[in-house]
């Protein structure tokens, strides 16, 4: 037996159908949804999001700026151009690519995107909302994760979900989300000692922890869910994801592929993150 595929791409294509007819219906009365990226440096897992964001952007009616740095920008540079963008009334979005380089403070600059405009929920004020249980901007990939389950029809009320990966984009908030409805959570990281011990407890396995290979057909039980969000850019340029895909598939009941998995799905929730938040701007105009 082989898995079935939690196929992100089909999912996605759908969602963006819908997302498009969306942005049309406020641009037919003057606002056009606009995305801000500011990317500093070159991390390979940024330059394919960045590639894919302006690709869908421009398929779902949402205009993208992309605002490049070298590494060496200062702090300062790039909180004046996030202090610009806040009260831009070109921009519903502002998303900053992380990682930053080490000498720029990311809690800092985070800390100055406009609240309304944090359409990757991760500003403090944000993911407080998602740890008491709402917010108006879900984080684009745990938010992208929890849709491919619900399409397939996957329960996570009282499941046994492990993730691997304890940081703020992805482990934690996924962990919050699926805690709040109803799964029992565990979350490992490097420090966890024993992986496989509960890796094997696992009925959905959800791993973000940017190591090809990871996770081995010996770490998982029959049956279970595997969403692999790792997104690893190998030597010869292709993308593989953290778990072996080969041997998994075989014993898991679903798996998302890489690509093809997580990846769009976090593209999508982003652009519609960037609508609901370019939709708030017009009813707020029309007060
Ligand atoms: N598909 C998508 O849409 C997205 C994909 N990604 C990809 O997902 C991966 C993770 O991203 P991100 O969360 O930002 O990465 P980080 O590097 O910020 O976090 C990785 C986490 O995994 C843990 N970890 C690393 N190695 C191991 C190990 N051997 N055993 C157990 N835990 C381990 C780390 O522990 P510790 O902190 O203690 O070192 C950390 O908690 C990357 O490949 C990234 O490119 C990210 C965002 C979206
Ligand atoms: N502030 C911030 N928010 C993020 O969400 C964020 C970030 N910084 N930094 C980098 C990581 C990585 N990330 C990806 C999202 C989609 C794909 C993606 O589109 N993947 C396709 C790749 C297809 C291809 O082009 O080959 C897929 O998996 O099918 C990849 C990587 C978001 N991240
Ligand atoms: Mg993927």
């Amino acid at each position: 037996m082989s898995a079935r595929m939690l196929d992100g791409r089909a999912l996605s294509k759908e969602i963006r159908a819908g997302l498009f007819e969306r942005s049309l219906r406020i641009r037919n009365k003057g606002v056009v949804p606009g995305l801000a990226v500011i990317l500093v440096g070159n991390d390979p897992a940024s330059k394919v999001y960045v590639r894919n964001k302006s690709k869908a952007c421009d398929e779902c009616g949402v205009m993208s700026k992309i605002f490049s740095f070298p590494g060496t920008v200062s702090e300062y540079e790039l909180m004046e151009l996030i202090a610009e963008l806040n009260v831009s009334n070109e921009i519903d979005g502002i998303l900053v690519q992380l990682p930053l380089p080490g000498h720029v403070n990311v809690r800092n600059i985070i800390g100055c995107i406009s609240v309304n405009k944090d359409v990757d929920g991760f500003h403090l004020y944000n993911v407080g909302g998602l740890v008491v249980g709402g917010t108006i901007f879900p984080p684009c990939t745990p938010y992208g994760v929890q849709l491919l389950l619900e399409a397939a029809k996957i329960e996570v009320a009282s499941k046994n979900v492990v993730i691997v990966g304890a940081s703020n984009i992805v482990g934690k908030p996924m962990a919050l989300m699926l805690l709040q409805k109803g799964a029992t959570v565990s979350i490992c990281h490097i420090k966890t000692r024993d992986l496989s011990l509960y890796t094997r407890m696992a009925d959905i396995l959800i791993v973000a922890a940017g190591k090809p290979g990871l996770i081995t057909a010996d770490m998982v039980k029959n049956d279970v869910v595997v969403i692999d969000v790792g997104i690893n850019k190998m030597s010869d340029g292709s993308i593989t994801g953290d778990v072996d895909f080969d041997s998994v598939k075989h014993i898991a009941s679903w798996i998302t592929p890489v690509p093809g998995g997580v990846g769009p799905m976090t593209v999508t929730m982003l652009i519609e993150n960037t609508i609901r938040s370019a939709e708030l701007r017009m009813s707020i105009n029309q007060l």
